[in-house]
């Protein structure tokens, strides 16, 4: 790798934001990473928000910085580079929430790209936070090539679907509950308690970041214009608590009359379904359309007729990169017990070596046992695909990106990693 990255200064400081608005550091960095991502030139008040929220977070900026600034380029304040992470939990099954590293905001202006830019501010956030005791970091990536080779393996997914709600859409069985029109705007209220519940109880979930609610809202969309087309419905139990919402937005296209989900949360499976039913209820309408459906989605089987979803595409969700083994290991829950090796090859050292993992009444206990022949070996992406059960030893092995040193031994630890259900989320961050 080229040392042409080592002339540029990286620069790290908390978002900032006060009355007066952003600070021009944090301003600069927000215009850069908003272009960064092709996104149109943003307003100072959008900016102002978007810092505001970054705050809200704790988020800890990079920026990259140039030896010297060329007069007739953009503001000097304008990272060429960007880079975000904040702590956020994970929920790794059983209800136990992981603190972790999430990391967002990734871009080099691509007259710098491919000086190693990514890779330094990568190992630096990293290492930080691997000294900072985070077991787990997380992302979700644009692109599925760039951050293997960080050691982040795909752990969650979602398959985008369309559903068809014309008049043979029927439940076998009719959720509870009913739902009420909102004016989106309070879900912003709203939505992180309902958020919470499912956070709570979905293993796979991301906790939420203060900027997703502006958008599922409607308050502002990528460039701070509000969008008034979105609409949104509460779902109520039976006894008229709140446990979920949707919000949504409907195109007229001609004949053809659709909807598309931006947010549905669910606080548990009664609400999940009850939500359906109420989208299916919305008159004029032919289907709906969601990016973030479930794998595993109990909506085909509650229907009378499954066919009804078509699962129009699929897309990993949540990358993960387990930095101490040992504590990421012995935080989730395990559903059987048992015993097994497992040798870690890792580029960037964090999860490097070889682990006894032995399970016994369901609890793990993890120790280094860099003498012991392993039963499997594997590289550290696999491993954080592994973690919470969603990506299946046997497949991989198939893959060739996992071995096994001992016959069967990928079968149990398909048993041992077995999560306590399917695993889900829906947090883009
Ligand atoms: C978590 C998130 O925010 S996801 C968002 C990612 N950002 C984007 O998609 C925005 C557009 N793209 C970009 O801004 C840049 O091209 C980036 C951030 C993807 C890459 O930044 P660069 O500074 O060029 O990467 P860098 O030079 O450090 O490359 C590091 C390694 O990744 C590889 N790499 C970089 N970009 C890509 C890519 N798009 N696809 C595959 N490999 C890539 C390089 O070849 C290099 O490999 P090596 O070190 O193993 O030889």
């Amino acid at each position: 790798m080229s040392t042409l990255n080592e002339n540029y200064e990286l620069r790290t400081f908390e978002a900032t934001s006060t009355e007066d608005g952003a600070s021009p550091e944090t301003a600069g960095w927000v215009q850069a990473e908003n272009q960064g991502f092709h996104g149109a030139r943003l307003s100072d008040d959008f900016v102002n928000r978007m810092a505001a929220r970054l705050a809200k977070d704790s988020q800890v900026l990079t920026g990259a910085y140039p030896p010297a600034h060329r007069e007739s380029s953009l503001p000097a304040d304008y990272p060429v580079a960007t880079f975000a992470s904040f702590e956020k939990t994970i929920n790794v099954g059983s209800g136990r929430l992981v603190p972790s590293h999430l990391i967002s905001s990734v871009t080099v202006r691509p007259t710098h790209r491919r000086k190693g830019l990514l890779r330094r501010m990568m190992t630096q956030s990293l290492t930080t936070a691997h000294a900072a005791g985070l077991p787990i970091a997380a992302l979700t990536a644009t692109e599925a090539t760039i951050y293997r080779r960080f050691g982040f393996g795909p752990a969650t997914w979602a398959h985008g679907i369309t559903v068809a709600t014309d008049s043979r859409f029927r439940f076998l069985t009719t959720p509870t509950g009913s739902a009420e029109w909102v004016d989106p705007r309070e879900l912003v209220t709203l939505g992180p308690a309902i958020f919470a519940r499912f956070h709570a109880s979905q293993v796979g979930s991301v906790e939420r970041h203060a900027g997703i609610w502006d958008r599922v809202s409607g308050l502002t969309d990528y460039v701070g214009k509000e969008d008034a087309a979105i609409r949104a419905a509460l779902h109520y139990d039976a006894d008229g608590e709140i446990d979920g919402f949707v919000s949504y937005k409907i195109n007229w296209e001609g004949s053809k009359r659709s909807m598309e989900v931006v947010d549905l949360v669910a606080a548990d499976d009664n609400a999940y379904l009850g939500l359906w039913q109420y989208l299916a209820s919305v008159d004029l309408i032919d289907t709906v359309s969601w990016r973030a459906g479930r794998i595993d989605d109990p909506l085909s089987w509650a229907l009378a007729d499954p066919r009804l979803v078509t699962v129009t595409g699929a897309e990993d969700w949540v990358w993960l990169r387990i930095l101490d083994p040992i504590a990421a290991l012995e935080a989730r829950p395990y559903v059987s017990d048992g015993e097994i090796v497992v040798r870690v090859v890792d580029e960037l050292g964090f999860a490097a070596g070889t682990f006894r993992i032995s399970v016994t009444d369901a609890t793990g206990h993890v120790e280094r046992a860099d003498g012991a022949t392993p039963d499997v070996e594997c590289d550290a992406w696999v491993l954080g695909s592994l973690y919470l059960g969603g990506a299946d030893p046997v497949v991989l092995r198939a893959a060739g990106q996992l071995v096994e040193h001992s016959a069967g031994a990928a079968g149990r630890l398909r048993t041992l990693l077995a999560s306590d259900g399917p695993v889900y989320g829906i947090t883009h961050f």
